[in-house]
């Protein structure tokens, strides 16, 4: 069969909603082609709209993963269109033959795909029929996205080609927003395209139903089960990112050059993941956990990985989506409890294990930076203090403490030697004075620096002050000694001759579990 008087076909490759494709050859350009006739009567103006418009839409579209569109036309009262010929087979059938396919393909087919959709959407064109059958495969694995068929420009209302009600779109794939009856965006084709990538994961779509109303339902209300949870070997952060394709809300879903970038650079891998943002309210209280400076960098995270996506600058697609927009979806919708808190633990493991984000990466490193410096800088006690506060407290509360004893003993140590043995042993210091204020300061001291009362120990940690005291007590006799004499003359006549001859050595008051020593204290 000759169409057009142009392209002879070979035979028929397929049959859709639409039409049937045929292996064809144009014989004017002498090349081999793929042709679509319109099924069906012709005076079904709407089929010929959807079926013209498919034609108009490819033909703007110009990508290396959107099959080509060469021509359009009518012949023997039927529409037909022309495209490159993409000799391999559908992804739908790929996945019949193969029941799932592995993450490497996975991901392949992920970025590819959405680079095509990023470049329709580009050109204001949503697909609106994303689906395995509509991603064509060539012999090297290259995905083409075909059947513009039910796509229009974003920006046309008058081009819409469903009635009121009506959804065009396999329910499989069909986004929240679309069971809802709301119009398509480039945000439905992504989720559409998370639900191809989710299928060809696991081998079945994430919703399921008996019914397609009660798949409808599903994508509404429900979360779907983390591909690992049905038994698929993933990397947390493909999974993660996966089900941020499946947000509930179009606005929490990345862009499809979002996805494009992120699978081409492999991140998908596990070696970066994105992180929920501080004023996603599931992520704030994530937050409260220890701040992501004080994490050790993870094996494989952007600290210590290889470079990934999350340090380009500005323009690089924002990692941090696809993550805030699985926790978003989850938080807002709920959905299935159950499954909604798979996809929830899941999403928190993954973050747990991953810390790739560029905020926290930055923030890690610039506090890594910043406590280098302090210790270059001197590393002194203000350094000792930033870097272990506590620690620093401590010290500097035992020193104040062992000061503060000190100078006790300075101050009431003098009327403690007087009244104690009046050997002249703390004579240094009561030539300070204190022994003016009488024998209750020295009796203070002494019941306080008593063996076996609470501050026993500090004060027996003083005994290396009572050399010096004695020392100075020799060499510089006070003038108060003289009043001190006459009050011990006294004190001799009324005291005990027992007291009177009790020459101490320094070490006893050091010892401090001397009885006699300290008898002296305890009587006073
Ligand atoms: N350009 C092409 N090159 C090779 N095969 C193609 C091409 N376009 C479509 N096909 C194949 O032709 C068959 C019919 O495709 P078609 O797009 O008409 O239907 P469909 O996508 O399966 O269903 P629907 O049109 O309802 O979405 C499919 O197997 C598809 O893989």
């Amino acid at each position: 069969m000759l169409v057009a008087e142009r392209y002879r076909l070979h035979g028929s490759i397929g049959r859709g909603g639409m039409g049937e494709v045929w292996q064809a050859t144009d014989e004017v350009l002498g090349r081999e082609v793929a042709v679509k006739l319109l099924l069906g009567d012709e005076a079904d103006s709407a089929a010929a709209a959807r079926f013209r418009l498919e034609a108009q839409t490819a033909a703007r579209l110009s990508h290396p993963y959107v099959v080509a569109v060469f021509d359009f036309g009518a012949w023997d009262d039927r529409f037909y269109l022309v495209m490159e010929l993409v000799e391999g087979q559908s992804l739908a059938q790929e996945l019949t033959a193969a029941g799932s396919l592995g993450t490497e393909r996975v991901a392949t087919v992920a970025a590819q795909a959405a680079a095509g959709l990023a470049a329709a959407h580009r050109e204001g064109i949503v697909h609106r029929d994303i689906k395995p059958g509509n991603l064509l495969s060539d012999p090297q694995g290259t995905v083409k996205i075909g059947d513009f068929g039910i796509a229009r420009f974003v920006d046309d209302p008058a081009s819409a080609l469903t009635t009121a009600g009506q959804i065009v779109g396999t329910s499989l794939y069909l986004a929240p927003e679309r069971a809802l009856g709301r119009p398509a965006s480039a945000a439905s084709d992504v989720y559409s395209l998370g639900c191809v990538l989710y299928q060809l994961l696991t081998g079945r779509p994430p919703f399921h139903a008996e019914s397609a109303t009660v798949t409808l339902h599903q994508h509404i209300d429900m979360a779907p089960v983390p591909p690992r949870e049905r038994g698929v070997q993933l990397p947390p952060a493909f999974e993660n990112y996966l089900l941020g394709l499946l947000a509930k809300q179009p606005e929490d879903r990345p862009t499809a050059q979002e996805v494009a970038d992120w699978f081409g650079t492999g991140a998908w891998r596990g070696l970066a993941e994105p992180l929920p943002v501080a004023s996603d309210t599931r992520s704030a209280s994530l937050s409260a956990a220890p701040p992501y400076a004080s994490r050790p960098p993870q094996p494989g995270s952007a600290e210590t990985g290889p470079p990934t996506m999350y340090r380009l600058p500005s323009t690089a697609p924002q990692p941090a989506q696809p993550a805030r927009s699985a926790h978003q979806a989850r938080a807002t919708h709920g959905g299935h409890a159950t499954h909604a808190g798979h996809a929830a633990n899941s999403a928190h493991s993954a973050h747990s294990s991953h810390s790739s984000s560029s905020t926290p990466s930055r923030r890690a490193r610039s506090g890594g930076a910043r406590a280098g410096a302090a210790t270059r800088t001197g590393g002194g006690v203000g350094a000792m203090a930033r870097r272990r506060p506590r620690v620093f407290g401590i010290l500097a509360g035992a020193v104040l403490f062992v000061l503060a004893v000190l100078a006790g003993m300075k101050m009431f140590s003098p009327d403690t030697t007087a009244t104690e043995t009046g050997n002249g042993l703390k004579d240094g210091s009561s030539s300070t004075g204190p022994e003016s204020t009488g024998a209750p300061a020295a009796g203070t001291v002494a019941r306080t620096g008593a063996p076996g009362s609470t501050p026993a120990p500090g004060v027996n940690a003083e005994p290396p002050a009572s050399p010096s005291f004695t020392e100075t007590a020799a060499d510089t006799p006070s003038p108060a000694e003289t009043e001190e004499e006459k009050a011990k003359e006294e004190q001799k006549e009324q005291a005990p001759p027992k007291q009177e001859e009790q020459p101490q050595p320094p070490p006893q008051y050091g010892d401090g579990d001397d009885d006699d020593d300290d008898g002296g204290y305890g009587d006073d």
